[in-house]
């Protein structure tokens, strides 16, 4: 793979970037958001995906994206000339408004991810934004598979300029998509139209994974088979209040980590308890990490949860690695279906000795109750195991929802009592009140 030519040079460099360049990260921390061109080639498929998290100063808003770069350390360095020809090479300060890289330079390179959009990033999900070359054909885009899996969703996304448009969205938002097209119909750039509307994928990109995109209908790449589909949906659904949103206000504000091995339910559990729906359907891995908020009202408290949502794959445990430490609250999960996630809680449990605060709140959480048939790990088992380590436990269920608020009600309430210093409130207690009030199959220990 060739380096990146400087930005604002006004060379095309898709081509140069090579197979499977496409990724985003960004630096961590509240008010240094900036995002990260990057770019990998094949020959680095080893490379391990990274993430970051980028927080806008204003609203407090962040949002969480995965790019195939090593360590953390990255992205908390500024590219100097030194560093031409590593992958990241060009970075928008959104603190500065400008670009920087191995020349700072007055317009935005050619080929750049920008994270913005704080609003959207309530509701999580990589966004970025792309600016094409009029009728590029590059060999980027050539691994856009357009027309992927319905059910994919997306964020908005524009350049620094908002002329140009492209997206790489988050698999499971498709509300992002209708907010985003709503906001930004379709634009014109200098007589070619360009802007969020259909989906693709990419795939095969370093570490095997897939992430997915949605551009417009008249993109240079074609139009898929169901963008009238969508648009269709768009309009009909147009009007529709859209949840969530970055205006919730609060009085504190907690981040809670969902951890547990691929395809116990994770996602799922946070959708059901963010939007009170179930993902059925085919099964994609998370990709990095992801995140929402909700504002509970915990006895006339606001409480915020910012819900960490974790890959259960074990290729992109590095990345979570870094965020444990920041974690008030852990929910483990294991599904009840799956023995061997039962039997991999003692070693989540070890990852969370190492990398968790020694204070923070844990819970484990049986899911996917609602599949009595396929059920191999019995209630008592999980109750054994959480008595073992003195945790409280419940059953759950994504799908009918059972016991889902409960759980993140009884974090978010044991979570403010912690910073209540002196209450005339009742002392609160987890264990009691998961046993007290868990439904079904849900139970206890301690
Ligand atoms: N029956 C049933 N299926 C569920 C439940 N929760 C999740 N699933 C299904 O299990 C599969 C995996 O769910 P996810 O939420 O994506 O799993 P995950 O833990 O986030 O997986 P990773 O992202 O790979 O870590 C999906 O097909 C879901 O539809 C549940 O409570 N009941």
């Amino acid at each position: 793979m060739s380096s990146l030519p400087a930005a604002g040079d006004g060379k095309d460099v898709t081509e140069e970037l090579g197979a499977g360049a496409v990724a985003v990260r960004c630096e961590e921390g509240p008010g240094r958001g900036f995002s990260w061109e990057t770019s990998g080639a094949e020959r680095e498929s080893r490379t391990p995906f990274s993430s970051g998290f980028v927080e806008d100063p204003r609203s407090g808003l962040g949002r969480v994206v995965a790019a195939p770069l090593p360590g953390p350390e990255v992205s908390r360095q500024r590219p100097r000339p030194r560093d031409k020809g590593s992958r990241a090479s060009l970075a928008y300060s959104r603190l500065e408004g400008r670009w920087w890289g191995p020349r700072t330079t007055r317009a935005p390179p050619v080929l750049s991810l920008l994270l913005h959009e704080p609003e959207l990033s309530a509701e999580g999900g990589a966004t970025g934004a792309r600016k094409l070359p009029a009728g590029s054909t590059s060999a980027l885009w050539r691994h856009l598979l357009v027309g992927a899996e319905r059910g994919l969703g997306a964020a908005n996304c524009s350049s620094p300029n908002r002329n140009d448009a492209l997206l790489l969205g988050h698999r499971r938002e498709p509300r992002l998509l209708e907010q985003a097209a709503e906001r930004d119909p379709t634009r014109t750039n200098g007589g070619e139209q360009q802007a969020a509307w259909v989906f693709a994928t990419i795939r095969n990109l370093p570490g095997g994974v897939t992430l997915s995109m949605w551009s417009s209908p008249c993109c240079p790449w074609g139009r898929p088979q169901d963008a009238e589909g969508l648009q269709t949906k768009r309009l009909q659904q147009r009007g529709r209040q859209s949840p969530g949103g970055g205006g919730d206000f609060y009085d504190v504000s907690f981040k809670v980590m969902l951890v547990g091995d691929s395809g116990v339910g994770k996602t799922c559990l946070l959708v059901r308890f963010k939007d009170g729906a179930f993902l059925a359907g085919t099964f994609i891995s998370t990709v990095g990490i992801d995140f929402r908020n909700k504002v509970l009202d915990v006895d006339g408290m606001k409480v915020k949860l910012q819900i960490w949502d974790t890959a259960g794959q074990e290729r992109f445990r590095s990345v979570t690695h870094a965020y444990y430490r920041d974690a008030h609250a852990l929910l483990l999960l294991y599904d009840v279906t799956n023995k061997a996630s039962f039997d991999n809680i003692q070693a989540w449990l070890t990852e969370i000795q190492e990398y968790a605060q020694d204070d923070v709140v844990l819970m484990l959480l049986g899911n996917k109750v609602d599949s009595a048939q396929e059920r191999v790990v019995k209630r008592e088992d999980g109750e054994k195991l959480a008595k073992e380590y003195g945790l409280p436990y419940m059953e759950t269920s994504a799908k009918t929802g059972l016991n889902v608020d409960l759980a993140f009600t009884a974090i978010a309430k044991e979570l403010k009592q912690r910073t209540m210093k002196a209450t005339s409130e009742p002392h609160f207690r987890l264990h009691d009140y998961v046993k007290r009030e868990g439904r079904g199959a849900s139970c206890c220990q301690s």
